[in-house]
């Protein structure tokens, strides 16, 4: 089963990381907030802004099922993807789920520079931030720790941090997938 899905909160590294453990296993990487952005030819932002929140869950799960029928991909799924719909089981039963595990102050510090594009964080003042984050990943927290492997993925912020991180990320995985990619 070559399949691959991170899950986590907004911030946690799904694309950053995503990206660079993709090359490294040899595998598709898909980014599925980008996907769905190419599939409606508008942004997140637009969707949620136009549609609402309802209506883009409905899209990401349809589009979580179309890529998850894809065969040596890596999935970055978006922060919410785990909570709605059959989308963890259906995860779980499709491949193997790694979750990105971060503390929320590591969470305050990445989104607070880039919580721009992500709507459900949009216009909130740094207290507004921390307390949303708190809040809402301990909600979610049950689902994300739904996944086969779960990793610390606290320390992303240089490039030899990011590169500790792939390295020992990939190693988990290749034990988990029982073959030699490498
Ligand atoms: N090149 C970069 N420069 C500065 N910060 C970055 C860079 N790449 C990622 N980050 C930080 O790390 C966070 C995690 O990024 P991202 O991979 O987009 O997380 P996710 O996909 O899980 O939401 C970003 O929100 C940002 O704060
Ligand atoms: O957590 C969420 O509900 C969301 C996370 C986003 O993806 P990232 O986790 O990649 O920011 C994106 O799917 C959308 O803005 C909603
Ligand atoms: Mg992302």
């Amino acid at each position: 089963m070559k399949r691959i899905f991170l899950v986590g909160y907004m911030g946690a590294g799904k694309t950053t990381l995503g990206k660079l453990l993709a090359d490294r296993l040899n595998f598709e990487f898909i980014d599925l907030d980008l996907y769905i952005e190419n599939r409606y030819h508008k942004t997140v932002g637009s969707i949620f802004a136009e549609k609402g929140e309802e209506e883009f869950r409905l899209i990401e799960n349809n589009m979580l099922h179309e890529v998850g029928e894809f065969e040596n991909v890596l999935i970055a799924t978006g922060g919410g993807t785990p909570c709605f719909h059959d989308n963890m089981e259906y995860m779980n039963r499709r491949g193997i789920t790694v979750y990105l595990k971060t503390t929320p102050e590591v969470l305050h510090r990445r989104l607070k520079i880039a919580k721009g594009k992500r709507p459900l964080l949009k216009g909130k003042s740094d207290q507004e931030l921390m307390d949303f984050i708190c809040m809402n990943l301990e909600r979610r927290s049950p689902m994300y720790e739904k996944s086969v492997l779960v990793f610390n993925a606290d320390k992303l912020d240089t490039y030899e941090e990011l590169e500790h991180s792939v390295n020992l990320l990939a190693e988990l995985i290749l034990e988990r997938l029982g073959t030699d990619y490498r």
